[in-house]
Protein backbone atom coordinates (compact mmCIF):
# COMPACT_ATOMS: atom_id res chain seq x y z
CA UNK A 1 0.00 0.00 0.00
CA UNK A 2 2.87 2.41 0.82
CA UNK A 3 6.35 2.96 -1.43
CA UNK A 4 8.71 4.59 1.24
CA UNK A 5 6.38 4.68 5.27
CA UNK A 6 5.50 2.13 7.51
CA UNK A 7 1.98 2.92 9.51
CA UNK A 8 2.68 1.91 13.35
CA UNK A 9 2.18 -1.11 14.52
CA UNK A 10 -0.24 -0.38 16.96
CA UNK A 11 -3.48 1.67 17.11
CA UNK A 12 -6.54 1.73 14.86
CA UNK A 13 -8.15 4.07 12.56
CA UNK A 14 -10.19 7.59 12.69
CA UNK A 15 -13.54 6.68 10.85
CA UNK A 16 -16.68 8.84 10.11
CA UNK A 17 -20.11 8.80 10.18
CA UNK A 18 -22.88 11.42 9.50
CA UNK A 19 -19.47 13.83 8.81
CA UNK A 20 -18.31 12.94 12.71
CA UNK A 21 -15.34 11.31 13.56
CA UNK A 22 -15.65 7.96 15.23
CA UNK A 23 -12.34 7.88 17.62
CA UNK A 24 -10.84 4.74 19.20
CA UNK A 25 -8.36 4.87 22.41
CA UNK A 26 -5.30 4.35 20.12
CA UNK A 27 -6.03 6.23 16.99
CA UNK A 28 -3.42 6.50 14.41
CA UNK A 29 -2.90 10.05 13.42
CA UNK A 30 -0.29 11.11 10.56
CA UNK A 31 1.99 13.72 11.38
CA UNK A 32 3.82 16.22 8.43
CA UNK A 33 6.59 17.65 9.84
CA UNK A 34 6.45 20.52 7.61
CA UNK A 35 9.22 23.02 6.43
CA UNK A 36 11.27 25.71 7.44
CA UNK A 37 10.36 26.19 11.77
CA UNK A 38 8.67 22.86 11.43
CA UNK A 39 11.34 21.08 12.37
CA UNK A 40 11.41 23.35 15.76
CA UNK A 41 7.53 23.85 15.61
CA UNK A 42 6.46 19.74 15.27
CA UNK A 43 8.63 17.94 17.87
CA UNK A 44 7.21 20.64 20.67
CA UNK A 45 4.07 19.72 19.88
CA UNK A 46 4.78 16.31 19.81
CA UNK A 47 6.17 16.53 23.44
CA UNK A 48 3.04 18.59 25.19
CA UNK A 49 0.30 16.74 23.13
CA UNK A 50 1.48 13.34 24.34
CA UNK A 51 2.14 14.19 27.56
CA UNK A 52 -1.08 15.54 27.82
CA UNK A 53 -2.84 12.66 26.65
CA UNK A 54 -0.74 10.18 28.94
CA UNK A 55 -1.45 12.60 31.95
CA UNK A 56 -4.84 12.90 31.46
CA UNK A 57 -5.95 9.05 30.43
CA UNK A 58 -3.32 6.99 32.38
CA UNK A 59 -2.15 4.77 29.33
CA UNK A 60 -6.00 4.54 28.19
CA UNK A 61 -5.77 6.32 25.57
CA UNK A 62 -2.81 7.39 23.28
CA UNK A 63 -1.79 8.26 20.11
CA UNK A 64 0.28 6.47 17.48
CA UNK A 65 2.08 8.99 15.63
CA UNK A 66 2.23 8.40 12.07
CA UNK A 67 5.05 10.29 10.42
CA UNK A 68 3.97 10.93 6.67
CA UNK A 69 5.80 13.27 4.18
CA UNK A 70 5.48 16.62 2.33
CA UNK A 71 7.50 19.44 0.91
CA UNK A 72 11.32 19.68 1.02
CA UNK A 73 11.31 16.46 3.87
CA UNK A 74 9.39 14.85 0.83
CA UNK A 75 11.50 15.99 -1.98
CA UNK A 76 14.35 14.37 0.22
CA UNK A 77 12.95 11.35 0.84
CA UNK A 78 10.79 10.54 -2.67
CA UNK A 79 13.48 12.38 -5.22
CA UNK A 80 13.19 16.12 -7.05
CA UNK A 81 9.77 17.50 -7.14
CA UNK A 82 7.98 14.89 -4.85
CA UNK A 83 6.40 17.59 -2.79
CA UNK A 84 3.35 16.08 -2.08
CA UNK A 85 3.64 12.05 -2.24
CA UNK A 86 0.86 9.68 -3.00
CA UNK A 87 1.75 8.00 0.31
CA UNK A 88 0.97 10.44 2.22
CA UNK A 89 -2.34 11.27 0.29
CA UNK A 90 -3.04 7.04 1.18
CA UNK A 91 -2.07 7.63 5.00
CA UNK A 92 -4.10 10.83 5.11
CA UNK A 93 -7.30 8.94 3.62
CA UNK A 94 -6.87 6.12 5.14
CA UNK A 95 -6.46 7.32 8.98
CA UNK A 96 -8.98 10.29 8.58
CA UNK A 97 -7.53 12.92 11.07
CA UNK A 98 -4.15 14.57 10.61
CA UNK A 99 -1.79 17.44 11.85
CA UNK A 100 0.94 19.42 10.18
CA UNK A 101 3.61 21.75 10.62
CA UNK A 102 3.70 24.68 7.53
CA UNK A 103 4.47 23.66 3.69
CA UNK A 104 6.62 26.68 1.99
CA UNK A 105 4.77 27.92 -1.31
CA UNK A 106 7.15 30.35 -3.65
CA UNK A 107 5.71 33.53 -5.01
CA UNK A 108 5.12 33.99 -9.05
CA UNK A 109 6.18 30.77 -10.53
CA UNK A 110 7.30 27.19 -9.15
CA UNK A 111 4.71 24.69 -7.43
CA UNK A 112 1.15 26.06 -6.12
CA UNK A 113 0.38 25.77 -2.81
CA UNK A 114 0.64 22.28 -0.79
CA UNK A 115 -0.98 23.57 2.07
CA UNK A 116 -4.22 24.39 -0.58
CA UNK A 117 -3.80 21.74 -2.41
CA UNK A 118 -4.77 19.40 1.03
CA UNK A 119 -7.30 20.93 1.93
CA UNK A 120 -8.35 20.75 -2.26
CA UNK A 121 -7.93 16.77 -2.52
CA UNK A 122 -9.89 15.94 0.76
CA UNK A 123 -12.33 18.87 0.12
CA UNK A 124 -11.56 20.24 3.75
CA UNK A 125 -13.87 23.03 3.38
CA UNK A 126 -14.25 24.71 6.20
CA UNK A 127 -10.98 26.73 7.81
CA UNK A 128 -11.61 27.08 11.59
CA UNK A 129 -9.55 29.99 13.36
CA UNK A 130 -10.43 31.07 16.51
CA UNK A 131 -8.81 33.68 17.78
CA UNK A 132 -9.06 34.24 22.00
CA UNK A 133 -7.29 35.57 24.03
CA UNK A 134 -4.67 34.38 26.57
CA UNK A 135 -3.98 36.76 29.98
CA UNK A 136 -0.95 38.16 30.03
CA UNK A 137 -0.14 37.62 26.41
CA UNK A 138 1.46 40.75 25.28
CA UNK A 139 -0.31 42.90 22.37
CA UNK A 140 -0.54 46.07 20.66
CA UNK A 141 -3.97 46.75 21.61
CA UNK A 142 -5.21 48.05 24.74
CA UNK A 143 -8.24 45.51 25.75
CA UNK A 144 -7.32 42.39 23.65
CA UNK A 145 -9.52 39.87 25.28
CA UNK A 146 -12.07 41.74 24.33
CA UNK A 147 -11.29 40.35 21.00
CA UNK A 148 -13.30 36.12 21.08
CA UNK A 149 -13.89 35.42 17.39
CA UNK A 150 -13.45 32.24 15.38
CA UNK A 151 -12.54 32.93 11.93
CA UNK A 152 -14.51 30.23 9.37
CA UNK A 153 -13.09 30.44 6.06
CA UNK A 154 -14.32 28.75 2.75
CA UNK A 155 -11.24 26.68 2.26
CA UNK A 156 -11.70 25.03 -1.22
CA UNK A 157 -12.54 27.81 -4.33
CA UNK A 158 -12.46 31.27 -4.54
CA UNK A 159 -9.07 32.45 -6.36
CA UNK A 160 -7.51 29.83 -4.33
CA UNK A 161 -8.86 27.62 -7.30
CA UNK A 162 -5.71 28.88 -8.58
CA UNK A 163 -7.37 28.90 -11.96
CA UNK A 164 -5.06 31.49 -14.05
CA UNK A 165 -2.92 32.64 -16.76
CA UNK A 166 0.08 34.15 -16.92
CA UNK A 167 0.42 37.83 -18.92
CA UNK A 168 1.10 37.31 -22.32
CA UNK A 169 0.44 33.22 -22.29
CA UNK A 170 -1.03 31.84 -25.74
CA UNK A 171 -4.34 31.11 -23.59
CA UNK A 172 -4.27 33.99 -21.47
CA UNK A 173 -4.33 35.83 -24.32
CA UNK A 174 -7.14 34.00 -26.27
CA UNK A 175 -9.34 34.70 -23.13
CA UNK A 176 -8.83 38.32 -22.92
CA UNK A 177 -9.87 38.35 -26.55
CA UNK A 178 -13.06 36.48 -26.56
CA UNK A 179 -13.72 38.38 -23.40
CA UNK A 180 -13.04 41.55 -24.59
CA UNK A 181 -14.59 41.07 -28.19
CA UNK A 182 -17.30 38.61 -27.64
CA UNK A 183 -18.88 38.44 -23.78
CA UNK A 184 -18.18 41.93 -22.15
CA UNK A 185 -19.83 43.67 -25.23
CA UNK A 186 -22.65 40.94 -24.93
CA UNK A 187 -23.17 41.96 -21.57
CA UNK A 188 -24.79 45.51 -21.32
CA UNK A 189 -24.08 46.18 -17.88
CA UNK A 190 -20.39 45.95 -18.06
CA UNK A 191 -20.80 48.76 -21.03
CA UNK A 192 -17.39 49.54 -22.75
CA UNK A 193 -15.11 48.22 -20.29
CA UNK A 194 -12.02 46.03 -22.20
CA UNK A 195 -9.43 44.36 -19.93
CA UNK A 196 -5.98 45.85 -20.67
CA UNK A 197 -4.24 43.55 -23.28
CA UNK A 198 -1.13 43.38 -21.15
CA UNK A 199 -3.06 41.67 -18.25
CA UNK A 200 -2.74 38.46 -16.21
CA UNK A 201 -5.79 36.46 -15.82
CA UNK A 202 -7.46 34.88 -12.78
CA UNK A 203 -10.84 33.39 -12.46
CA UNK A 204 -12.87 33.52 -8.67
CA UNK A 205 -15.68 31.08 -8.20
CA UNK A 206 -18.08 31.48 -5.21
CA UNK A 207 -20.90 28.40 -5.93
CA UNK A 208 -23.81 28.55 -3.83
CA UNK A 209 -22.92 24.88 -2.52
CA UNK A 210 -19.36 25.76 -1.34
CA UNK A 211 -20.88 28.76 0.64
CA UNK A 212 -23.85 27.26 2.38
CA UNK A 213 -21.87 24.33 3.00
CA UNK A 214 -19.46 26.51 4.82
CA UNK A 215 -22.24 28.62 6.66
CA UNK A 216 -24.02 25.42 7.34
CA UNK A 217 -21.22 24.49 9.43
CA UNK A 218 -20.35 28.35 11.37
CA UNK A 219 -24.11 28.26 12.06
CA UNK A 220 -23.99 24.48 13.88
CA UNK A 221 -20.55 25.82 15.32
CA UNK A 222 -22.69 28.84 17.11
CA UNK A 223 -25.38 26.80 18.17
CA UNK A 224 -22.59 24.98 20.52
CA UNK A 225 -21.44 28.50 21.70
CA UNK A 226 -22.96 30.47 24.82
CA UNK A 227 -25.67 32.54 24.18
CA UNK A 228 -24.15 35.83 24.04
CA UNK A 229 -21.92 34.31 21.18
CA UNK A 230 -24.67 33.54 19.07
CA UNK A 231 -24.19 35.32 15.78
CA UNK A 232 -22.39 34.78 12.55
CA UNK A 233 -21.27 37.76 10.72
CA UNK A 234 -21.36 36.66 6.75
CA UNK A 235 -18.05 38.91 5.13
CA UNK A 236 -18.43 39.41 2.05
CA UNK A 237 -16.94 42.84 -0.33
CA UNK A 238 -20.46 42.47 -2.10
CA UNK A 239 -20.67 45.98 -3.06
CA UNK A 240 -17.97 45.94 -5.46
CA UNK A 241 -18.09 41.73 -6.30
CA UNK A 242 -21.76 41.46 -6.49
CA UNK A 243 -22.14 37.91 -8.37
CA UNK A 244 -19.26 35.91 -6.20
CA UNK A 245 -18.93 38.16 -2.82
CA UNK A 246 -22.72 39.40 -3.01
CA UNK A 247 -24.08 36.21 -3.86
CA UNK A 248 -22.45 34.59 -0.73
CA UNK A 249 -23.45 37.00 1.34
CA UNK A 250 -27.26 36.31 0.14
CA UNK A 251 -26.65 32.19 0.14
CA UNK A 252 -25.61 32.52 3.69
CA UNK A 253 -28.66 34.47 4.80
CA UNK A 254 -31.08 32.08 2.19
CA UNK A 255 -29.62 28.92 3.89
CA UNK A 256 -29.74 30.38 7.65
CA UNK A 257 -33.72 31.46 7.09
CA UNK A 258 -34.40 28.28 5.21
CA UNK A 259 -32.48 25.61 7.00
CA UNK A 260 -32.22 27.24 10.25
CA UNK A 261 -34.96 29.47 10.48
CA UNK A 262 -36.51 28.30 13.80
CA UNK A 263 -32.81 28.70 15.26
CA UNK A 264 -31.99 32.08 13.27
CA UNK A 265 -33.03 35.43 13.17
CA UNK A 266 -30.94 38.33 10.73
CA UNK A 267 -30.23 41.53 11.80
CA UNK A 268 -32.66 43.00 9.74
CA UNK A 269 -35.24 40.87 11.04
CA UNK A 270 -34.36 41.78 13.92
CA UNK A 271 -34.52 45.30 13.83
CA UNK A 272 -38.20 45.21 12.49
CA UNK A 273 -39.28 42.78 15.02
CA UNK A 274 -38.07 45.05 17.67
CA UNK A 275 -39.88 48.35 16.10
CA UNK A 276 -43.18 46.57 16.26
CA UNK A 277 -42.55 45.65 19.91
CA UNK A 278 -41.51 48.89 20.85
CA UNK A 279 -44.62 50.18 19.18
CA UNK A 280 -46.91 47.94 18.55
CA UNK A 281 -49.62 49.85 16.09
CA UNK A 282 -46.75 50.63 13.97
CA UNK A 283 -47.36 51.08 10.33
CA UNK A 284 -45.10 48.40 8.10
CA UNK A 285 -44.30 52.32 6.05
CA UNK A 286 -42.57 53.92 9.50
CA UNK A 287 -41.28 50.30 10.61
CA UNK A 288 -39.59 50.93 6.73
CA UNK A 289 -38.60 53.88 7.17
CA UNK A 290 -36.96 52.71 10.41
CA UNK A 291 -34.84 49.72 9.17
CA UNK A 292 -33.67 51.94 6.35
CA UNK A 293 -32.41 55.46 6.92
CA UNK A 294 -32.53 56.61 4.05
CA UNK A 295 -36.05 55.67 2.74
CA UNK A 296 -37.76 58.84 2.22
CA UNK A 297 -35.04 59.36 -0.58
CA UNK A 298 -35.61 55.79 -2.46
CA UNK A 299 -37.69 55.30 -5.33
CA UNK A 300 -41.33 54.16 -4.93
CA UNK A 301 -40.70 51.18 -6.39
CA UNK A 302 -37.55 50.40 -3.50
CA UNK A 303 -39.85 51.36 -1.07
CA UNK A 304 -42.96 49.46 -1.55
CA UNK A 305 -39.78 46.59 -1.67
CA UNK A 306 -38.56 47.47 1.98
CA UNK A 307 -42.52 47.77 3.25
CA UNK A 308 -43.03 44.56 1.25
CA UNK A 309 -40.20 43.25 3.18
CA UNK A 310 -41.44 44.44 6.64
CA UNK A 311 -44.61 43.07 5.96
CA UNK A 312 -43.29 39.42 4.57
CA UNK A 313 -41.19 39.52 8.38
CA UNK A 314 -44.04 40.39 10.08
CA UNK A 315 -46.35 37.85 8.92
CA UNK A 316 -43.99 35.23 8.54
CA UNK A 317 -42.24 35.04 11.70
CA UNK A 318 -43.91 37.21 14.49
CA UNK A 319 -45.38 34.05 16.38
CA UNK A 320 -42.27 32.43 16.42
CA UNK A 321 -39.38 35.31 16.74
CA UNK A 322 -41.51 38.23 18.03
CA UNK A 323 -42.22 39.54 21.56
CA UNK A 324 -38.66 39.22 22.08
CA UNK A 325 -38.20 35.44 21.64
CA UNK A 326 -35.69 36.45 18.22
CA UNK A 327 -33.47 37.87 21.31
CA UNK A 328 -32.49 33.93 22.12
CA UNK A 329 -31.54 32.88 18.21
CA UNK A 330 -28.31 32.92 16.65
CA UNK A 331 -27.78 36.44 15.06
CA UNK A 332 -26.89 36.52 11.58
CA UNK A 333 -25.90 39.82 10.26
CA UNK A 334 -23.37 40.59 7.43
CA UNK A 335 -20.63 43.01 7.19
CA UNK A 336 -18.37 44.50 4.14
CA UNK A 337 -15.13 42.98 3.97
CA UNK A 338 -12.59 46.36 4.76
CA UNK A 339 -15.17 47.27 7.93
CA UNK A 340 -15.01 44.03 9.51
CA UNK A 341 -10.71 44.60 9.37
CA UNK A 342 -11.12 47.81 11.30
CA UNK A 343 -14.89 46.35 13.55
CA UNK A 344 -12.48 43.78 14.95
CA UNK A 345 -10.09 46.59 16.29
CA UNK A 346 -12.37 49.02 16.96
CA UNK A 347 -15.69 47.03 18.84
CA UNK A 348 -14.42 43.20 18.86
CA UNK A 349 -16.72 42.24 21.45
CA UNK A 350 -19.30 43.07 18.67
CA UNK A 351 -18.14 39.51 17.06
CA UNK A 352 -17.91 36.16 17.04
CA UNK A 353 -18.13 33.80 14.26
CA UNK A 354 -16.73 35.43 11.14
CA UNK A 355 -17.37 33.52 8.05
CA UNK A 356 -15.61 34.06 5.37
CA UNK A 357 -14.53 33.37 1.47
CA UNK A 358 -11.08 32.03 1.28
CA UNK A 359 -9.34 35.08 0.46
CA UNK A 360 -10.66 37.42 2.96
CA UNK A 361 -10.73 34.23 5.73
CA UNK A 362 -6.77 34.33 5.09
CA UNK A 363 -6.29 37.96 5.60
CA UNK A 364 -8.46 38.38 8.46
CA UNK A 365 -7.15 35.20 10.16
CA UNK A 366 -3.65 36.82 10.26
CA UNK A 367 -5.13 40.22 11.40
CA UNK A 368 -7.01 38.87 14.60
CA UNK A 369 -4.31 36.59 15.33
CA UNK A 370 -1.92 39.90 15.65
CA UNK A 371 -4.19 41.37 18.04
CA UNK A 372 -4.56 38.38 20.70
CA UNK A 373 -0.36 38.07 20.62
CA UNK A 374 0.40 37.48 17.15
CA UNK A 375 0.67 34.43 14.40
CA UNK A 376 2.56 32.29 17.68
CA UNK A 377 -1.01 32.30 18.82
CA UNK A 378 -3.04 31.65 15.77
CA UNK A 379 -4.16 27.88 15.37
CA UNK A 380 -6.46 26.42 12.55
CA UNK A 381 -8.48 23.36 11.76
CA UNK A 382 -9.24 22.16 7.91
CA UNK A 383 -12.56 20.39 8.40
CA UNK A 384 -14.40 18.25 5.67
CA UNK A 385 -17.60 16.06 6.06
CA UNK A 386 -14.84 12.65 6.09
CA UNK A 387 -11.64 14.06 6.56
CA UNK A 388 -9.76 16.71 9.03
CA UNK A 389 -5.90 17.99 8.97
CA UNK A 390 -5.00 20.90 11.79
CA UNK A 391 -2.18 23.35 11.13
CA UNK A 392 -1.83 26.67 12.13
CA UNK A 393 -2.51 30.06 10.61
CA UNK A 394 1.18 31.40 9.96
CA UNK A 395 3.67 30.09 7.50
CA UNK A 396 7.40 28.69 7.96
CA UNK A 397 8.69 31.62 8.84
CA UNK A 398 12.03 30.44 7.76
CA UNK A 399 14.52 33.12 8.27
CA UNK A 400 13.78 31.41 12.19
CA UNK A 401 13.76 27.89 11.44
CA UNK A 402 16.40 25.36 13.13
CA UNK A 403 16.98 27.88 15.69
CA UNK A 404 14.94 26.35 18.33
CA UNK A 405 13.23 30.17 18.92
CA UNK A 406 10.01 30.40 16.85
CA UNK A 407 6.58 29.89 19.62
CA UNK A 408 5.04 26.66 18.75
CA UNK A 409 2.28 28.29 20.68
CA UNK A 410 -0.41 27.98 17.27
CA UNK A 411 0.84 24.43 16.56
CA UNK A 412 0.29 23.36 19.72
CA UNK A 413 -2.78 25.21 19.68
CA UNK A 414 -3.86 23.48 16.23
CA UNK A 415 -3.61 20.29 18.72
CA UNK A 416 -5.54 21.33 21.05
CA UNK A 417 -8.42 21.77 18.83
CA UNK A 418 -7.62 18.07 17.27
CA UNK A 419 -7.98 16.63 20.59
CA UNK A 420 -10.95 18.35 21.46
CA UNK A 421 -12.69 17.67 17.89
CA UNK A 422 -11.82 13.96 18.79
CA UNK A 423 -13.59 14.54 22.28
CA UNK A 424 -10.39 14.08 24.56
CA UNK A 425 -11.47 17.13 26.09
CA UNK A 426 -9.65 16.48 29.43
CA UNK A 427 -6.38 16.45 27.41
CA UNK A 428 -7.14 18.94 25.69
CA UNK A 429 -8.26 21.64 28.62
CA UNK A 430 -4.64 20.07 30.15
CA UNK A 431 -2.85 22.02 27.29
CA UNK A 432 -4.90 24.82 27.22
CA UNK A 433 -4.25 25.72 31.03
CA UNK A 434 -0.35 24.61 31.10
CA UNK A 435 0.02 27.20 28.09
CA UNK A 436 -2.25 29.98 29.93
CA UNK A 437 -0.59 29.49 32.73
CA UNK A 438 3.31 29.73 31.19
CA UNK A 439 2.15 32.94 29.48
CA UNK A 440 1.16 34.61 32.65
CA UNK A 441 4.07 33.37 34.46
CA UNK A 442 6.24 35.41 31.70
CA UNK A 443 7.29 31.86 30.18
CA UNK A 444 7.67 32.83 26.66
CA UNK A 445 9.42 32.22 23.48
CA UNK A 446 11.20 36.02 21.56
CA UNK A 447 7.86 36.34 19.94
CA UNK A 448 5.78 37.60 23.08
CA UNK A 449 9.50 38.38 25.15
CA UNK A 450 10.20 41.20 23.00
CA UNK A 451 6.91 42.76 23.60
CA UNK A 452 6.44 42.32 27.07
CA UNK A 453 6.96 45.93 29.62
CA UNK A 454 9.65 45.21 30.93
CA UNK A 455 11.03 42.85 28.40
CA UNK A 456 12.14 39.37 29.67
CA UNK A 457 14.26 36.36 28.74
CA UNK A 458 12.98 34.60 26.26
CA UNK A 459 12.75 31.18 26.38
CA UNK A 460 13.29 28.67 23.37
CA UNK A 461 10.56 27.22 21.61
CA UNK A 462 11.47 23.84 23.40
CA UNK A 463 11.48 25.25 26.77
CA UNK A 464 8.19 27.05 26.53
CA UNK A 465 6.65 23.26 25.50
CA UNK A 466 8.26 22.10 28.92
CA UNK A 467 7.18 25.22 30.77
CA UNK A 468 3.31 24.39 29.22
CA UNK A 469 4.05 20.54 30.37
CA UNK A 470 5.39 21.56 33.81
CA UNK A 471 2.29 24.10 34.70
CA UNK A 472 -0.33 20.67 33.68
CA UNK A 473 -0.04 20.51 37.78
N1 LIG B 1 -0.52 26.85 6.06
C1 LIG B 1 0.74 27.03 5.73
O1 LIG B 1 1.54 26.10 5.74
C2 LIG B 1 1.18 28.40 5.36
C3 LIG B 1 2.33 28.53 4.64
N2 LIG B 1 2.80 29.76 4.32
C4 LIG B 1 4.07 29.81 3.59
O2 LIG B 1 5.12 30.08 4.52
C5 LIG B 1 6.18 30.78 3.86
C6 LIG B 1 6.61 31.99 4.67
O3 LIG B 1 5.54 32.92 4.66
P1 LIG B 1 5.59 34.35 5.35
O4 LIG B 1 4.84 35.27 4.51
O5 LIG B 1 6.98 34.66 5.75
O6 LIG B 1 4.68 34.20 6.66
P2 LIG B 1 4.95 33.43 8.00
O7 LIG B 1 3.64 33.28 8.66
O8 LIG B 1 5.71 32.20 7.79
O9 LIG B 1 5.90 34.39 8.86
C7 LIG B 1 5.81 35.79 8.87
C8 LIG B 1 6.28 36.33 10.20
O10 LIG B 1 5.27 36.05 11.18
C9 LIG B 1 5.85 35.76 12.42
N3 LIG B 1 5.60 34.37 12.77
C10 LIG B 1 5.20 33.36 11.96
N4 LIG B 1 5.08 32.23 12.65
C11 LIG B 1 5.37 32.51 13.91
C12 LIG B 1 5.44 31.75 15.11
N5 LIG B 1 5.16 30.45 15.13
N6 LIG B 1 5.83 32.38 16.23
C13 LIG B 1 6.13 33.68 16.23
N7 LIG B 1 6.10 34.45 15.16
C14 LIG B 1 5.72 33.87 14.00
C15 LIG B 1 7.36 36.01 12.25
O11 LIG B 1 7.54 37.40 12.50
P3 LIG B 1 8.88 38.04 13.11
O12 LIG B 1 10.01 37.60 12.24
O13 LIG B 1 8.61 39.50 13.05
O14 LIG B 1 9.04 37.57 14.51
C16 LIG B 1 7.54 35.69 10.79
O15 LIG B 1 8.72 36.22 10.26
C17 LIG B 1 5.67 31.09 2.46
O16 LIG B 1 6.22 30.14 1.59
C18 LIG B 1 4.17 30.94 2.58
O17 LIG B 1 3.58 30.63 1.37
C19 LIG B 1 2.17 30.90 4.75
C20 LIG B 1 1.03 30.81 5.47
C21 LIG B 1 0.41 29.56 5.80
O1 LIG C 1 -0.26 27.90 1.32
C1 LIG C 1 0.32 28.94 1.49
O2 LIG C 1 1.49 29.10 1.15
C2 LIG C 1 -0.34 30.09 2.17
C3 LIG C 1 -1.65 29.72 2.77
C4 LIG C 1 -2.09 30.69 3.76
O3 LIG C 1 -1.63 31.81 3.87
C5 LIG C 1 -3.13 30.29 4.69
O4 LIG C 1 -3.73 29.25 4.54
O5 LIG C 1 -3.39 31.05 5.63
MG1 LIG D 1 -2.57 32.95 5.47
Amino acid sequence: MYDKIIPPTTGTKITFKNGEPIVPDNPIIPFIRGDGTGIDIWPATQNVLDTAVAKAYKGQRQISWFKVYAGDEACDLYGTYQYLPQDTLTAIKEYGVAIKGPLTTPVGGGIRSLNVALRQIFDLYACVRPCRYYAGTPSPHKNPEKLDVIVYRENTEDIYLGIEWKQGSEIGDRLIKILNEDLIPATPEHGKKQIPLDAGIGIKPISKSGSQRLVRRAIKHALQLPKHKQQVTLVHKGNIMKYTEGAFRDWGYELATMEFRQQCVTERESWILSNKEKNPEISPEDNARQIDPGYDALTQQKKAQIVKEVETVLNSIWDSHGNGQWKDKIMVNDRIADSIFQQIQTRPDEYSILATMNLNGDYLSDAAAAIVGGLGMGPGANIGDACAIFEATHGTAPKHAGLDKINPGSVILSGVMMLEYMGWQEAADLVKHGLGQAIANSQVTYDLARLLEPPVEPLKCSEFAEAIIQHFG
